[in-house]
């Protein structure tokens, strides 16, 4: 699915009343529908719903909605902020429509502004993604005032006050909703770390936006959802007359005393990923746990006790993964400085080999093209060799680290973003916060390396294992909690 900027947006809008044809009232009249049938589904007619709308077409919106709830026998009460002298067209429209139903209570001042009771739900409406500048006044203080109610809010398509596709200053007063239930496509802001609070649990509903206008349109936006990723048509069907042959030979390369740990994880998820044979390079330490925890799996132990020193013979292998409990020990660096000039084949980098890229940046011109680098946030800010100001400034960084360096970045973290050399990120749908859990990313790297190992082209064989990853953690969520969940329960729950 792609992700559209707010102008975009206001494009696609416009170019579906012309061209479908619609109303724009019309419009405003199904995407509240949309959000009706999804509040209907959750909420009966026993709460109480306040329904604070604006006077832009966000607060229209709020009209429709109060509107369709009343005629399903819900207690609505509707309020309206008079924050502009006149309302837009639909507002207007809505509004006059609306008054042989109920009575609409005008927020003119501070002392207008209702109680939000408890158990009762609220309905922002204030302002959408037609926000022009930071709340403040007595609409700043409706906002507050919802926020420090324990109401349950839920925004229409974004919350009162929240930038869709640019960052916020600390000091803006936005709408902290339970849920953001949003028209026809995902916001930018709602896949990033720092808007959390100011989004809640999101949905998109569609509202028959034109797919002639989608697919014309360029993004460098994606997000990677369940259809998305069933376009790659990576089958989970096997040849009968296939062989292990027929799968390739993935080599992992990583451990040292005391993290041996890391991969086997990552082997083990190499293999459930479908590799038809797996190496494994170890320190000599690791060699009986390896050997003992996973017996499908060849050891290549180096001469070395502690850590990797020797330069494996890559002649043979389909893919490489390097990084996982790696280390960086000034033996490991040099393996990896001789490494890099030999790789022909696809290659993950995590974990310690970042960070050995990191310290020796010169290192990062060796990448070969389409490289895989998946760094969580520290390790990125580490190869970058500088912090960022927000999230949107992160998003910039990450586009140009991949463009600049050719390689594919995986930035780990709820919403993983992989950026493609051509400075594409897709952002990642599945997942969930019980896989911030050590191992986890050493599974990552198994996953990728075995897709990679079967000849999946390297910026699919990113953004499908980033996907499958997350779904496997979300199966194993379901089985074990959030917070029960360790990276093992990831691995068990592998397959597509
Ligand atoms: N696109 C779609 O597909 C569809 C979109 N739909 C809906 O339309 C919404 C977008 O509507 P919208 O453009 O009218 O913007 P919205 O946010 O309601 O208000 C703008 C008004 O508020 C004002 N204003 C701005 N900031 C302010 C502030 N801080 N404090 C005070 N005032 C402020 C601003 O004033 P101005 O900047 O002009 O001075 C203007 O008067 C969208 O979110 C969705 O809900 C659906 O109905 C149909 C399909
Ligand atoms: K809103």
């Amino acid at each position: 699915m792609k992700l559209f900027t707010v102008p975009q947006i206001r494009a696609w809008d416009a170019y579906t009343i012309a061209h479908e044809p619609i109303s724009s009232l019309q419009l405003m009249e199904r995407a509240s529908t949309a959000f009706v049938k999804w509040f209907c589904e959750r909420f009966d007619d026993r709460c109480t719903i306040n329904v604070v709308c604006g006077m832009g077409n966000n607060g229209g919106d709020g009209l429709v909605i109060g509107r369709l709830l009343l005629q399903k026998c819900y207690n609505v009460h509707i309020f309206v902020v008079k924050h502009s002298a006149g309302g837009s067209a639909d507002f207007e429209a809505n509004l006059a429509r609306l008054h042989p139903m109920t009575t609409v209570h005008w927020i003119t001042e501070s002392t207008d502004i209702p109680h939000f009771a408890q158990q009762s739900l609220v309905i922002d409406a204030l302002l959408g993604s037609g926000l022009s500048r930071p709340t403040q006044g007595f609409l700043a203080e409706v906002i507050q005032k919802i926020n420090d109610s324990s109401a349950t809010i839920i925004a229409v398509d974004i919350a009162s006050g929240l930038l869709a596709d640019t960052p916020n200053a600390l000091s803006d007063i936005i709408i902290k909703p339970d849920y953001t239930v949003s028209f026809q496509c995902p916001k930018l802001a709602f896949v990033q770390p720092q808007s959390a609070e100011y989004v809640g649990e999101w949905q998109v509903v569609d509202i028959g936006l034109s797919a002639a206008y989608a697919e014309a349109t360029a993004t460098p936006y994606f997000f990677s959802t369940a259809s998305f990723i069933n376009d790659f048509k990576i089958s989970n069907r096997r040849k009968k007359y296939a062989h292990k042959g027929s799968f390739g030979h993935a080599l992992l390369i990583g451990g040292s005393y005391g993290k041996i740990g890391a991969i086997v994880l990552s082997s083990k998820a190499c293999l459930r990923s479908g590799v038809g044979l797996l190496t494994v390079q170890t320190p000599r330490c690791g060699y009986d746990i390896l050997q003992t925890s996973l017996p499908e799996a060849m050891a290549l132990p180096d001469w070395h006790w502690m850590v990797n020193t020797t330069v494996p013979n890559i002649d043979g292998y389909s893919a490489v993964g390097i990084g996982p409990g790696l280390g960086k020990d000034p033996l490991t660096l040099q393996l990896l400085r001789e490494l890099l000039p030999k790789l022909t084949q696809p290659t993950v980098f995590d974990a310690d080999a970042l960070n050995l890229l990191s310290e020796h940046r010169e290192l990062l011109t060796l990448l070969p093209p389409n490289s895989i680098l998946t760094p969580h946030p520290k390790e990125f800010q580490r190869l970058l060799g500088r912090p960022w100001q927000d999230d949107f400034d992160k998003l910039s960084l990450l586009q140009t680290f991949a463009q600049q360096h050719q390689v594919i970045v995986c930035l780990k973290g709820a919403h993983t973003a992989v950026a493609l050399p051509n400075g594409t990120l897709y952002f990642n749908s599945t997942g969930n916060p019980g896989m911030a859990t050590g191992g986890s990313g050493d599974v990552l790297t198994g996953i990728i390396t075995g897709l990679l190992t079967q000849g999946i082209p390297p910026h699919q064989a990113a953004i499908f294992g980033v996907y499958q990853h997350g779904a496997a953690g979300d199966r194993a969520a379901q089985k074990c909690t959030q917070p029960g969940l360790i990276a093992s329960d990831i691995i068990n729950e592998m397959g597509w």
